[in-house]
């Protein structure tokens, strides 16, 4: 790395902290100041050093701290109070409708995840040596790691907190660090009220932020989530809080991090029974031609996920739809689906996984398997 640049990082990481600090302490016109020349120094950064792998990264701050002078300019007033509901925003809580029989296939995962929360939750005395409260779901985008934790989240009727790794990042540096705390705190609440809190985190990977000369902030949001999972895990603490991390990149994740989570379970993408399963869920309340041979389309659907499948029906139903609209201007009922509905549907889109990536998530689960 050039020795301007490093000159550069480090000037702006100075006037990140002073303003954050500020920002936090309430004062405010010294944290405007503070947060415009981060963003200058960074612009510069960004405009001398474009190759540099972290200017994305740069960048999205530059943007945060934009949205915060502004914030602050427009307030006028210390940011405590709108602070404190914007901690409230971010995290979903909702009850989940999802049940274990709306997922295709995944009996493994279902399993795991049964003995790893449910069989704790209903019978903690069965487990005297403690019982793991992390775990981590990892495998290609779109093939029920969600629906699996708003599942067990439904079947233990816990509390649900859906949040996503890139939303406690996104607002400026240093309050992502409370927002760890907030919600393990928030958690911890609904469980001392006698309901197990499941706390979901998608791409949990980017809690880790980017390692090498960061301008602040991401390795304490590290740091801060390893403490939390350290105390769910204390063996004097009976509380049932747990956490379901996801992350389609388990490979960016680093060895402190891997060992909080003691359950690693793969979801993988599905085989050719899953694919029929699937085709059989979503055509269930649909009218098909006597040609429509699911089986047949399982075998041409190789490498698309679950989400794939789901959309390919979508798309040839929405065929039979535009029709209606297109011939009878949207009167009566559109027409049952043919085989060349769902074919033009496969055709239309690529399957978003590839062999390569189903051999890196095996590679990593030989490694890690849990
Ligand atoms: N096993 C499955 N059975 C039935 N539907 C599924 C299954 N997996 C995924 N789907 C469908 O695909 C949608 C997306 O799935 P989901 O959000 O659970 O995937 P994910 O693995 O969490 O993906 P991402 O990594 O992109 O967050 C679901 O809402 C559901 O409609």
């Amino acid at each position: 790395m050039s020795a301007g640049l490093h000159k550069l990082e480090a000037m702006a990481r100075g006037y990140a902290l002073a303003a954050v600090r500020a920002d936090r302490e309430g004062r405010i016109q010294e944290a405007i100041s503070n947060y415009k020349k981060a963003i200058d120094i960074l612009g510069k950064i960004v405009r001398l050093y474009p190759d540099n792998p972290l200017a994305h990264v740069y960048r999205g701050i530059i943007q945060q701290y934009r949205r915060r002078v502004e914030q602050l300019e427009k307030l006028g007033v210390p940011a405590s109070p709108a602070e404190a509901e914007q901690l409230e925003d971010w995290i979903v809580t909702e009850r989940p409708r999802v049940r274990f029989s709306d997922i295709a296939d995944l009996e493994h995962a279902k399993q795991a995840i049964k003995e790893a929360i449910i069989y704790p939750v209903r019978r903690p005395d069965l487990f005297p040596l403690g019982w793991p409260r992390g775990i981590l779901l990892f495998g290609p985008p779109g093939c029920g790691k969600t629906m699996l934790a708003a599942a067990v989240a439904n079947e233990v009727d816990g509390v649900f907190f859906n949040v996503d790794a890139a939303s406690i990042m996104s607002k400026w540096l240093g309050d992502a660090e409370k927002r760890v705390r907030m919600l393990f705190e928030k958690a911890r609440e609904a469980a001392r009220g006698g309901r197990p809190a499941i706390i979901f985190i998608d791409e949990i990977d980017a809690l880790l932020g980017v390692h090498e000369s960061e301008v602040g902030g991401e390795v304490r949001v590290r740091n801060q989530f390893l403490k939390e999972m350290d105390g769910l895990q204390d063996k004097s603490s009976k509380l049932h809080v747990y956490v379901i991390g996801a992350t389609n990149k388990p490979w960016k994740l680093d060895e402190p991090f891997i060992r909080r989570f003691q359950k690693r379970i793969y979801i993988p993408p599905p085989d050719r029974r899953a694919r029929l399963e699937l085709f059989k869920l979503y055509t269930r309340g649909l009218r098909l031609t006597p040609d429509v041979d699911l089986e047949k389309l399982a075998d041409m659907t190789e490498g698309y996920s679950a989400s794939d499948i789901k959309d390919i029906v979508m798309e040839a139903h929405l065929r039979t739809v535009r029709e209606l609209f297109e011939r009878q201007g949207g009167q009566g009922e559109p027409r049952p689906l043919t085989m060349e509905d769902f074919v033009e549907s496969i055709r239309s889109r690529r399957p978003s996984i590839t062999r390569e990536m189903i051999e890196a998530y095996e590679k990593w689960y030989e490694r890690f398997r849990g």
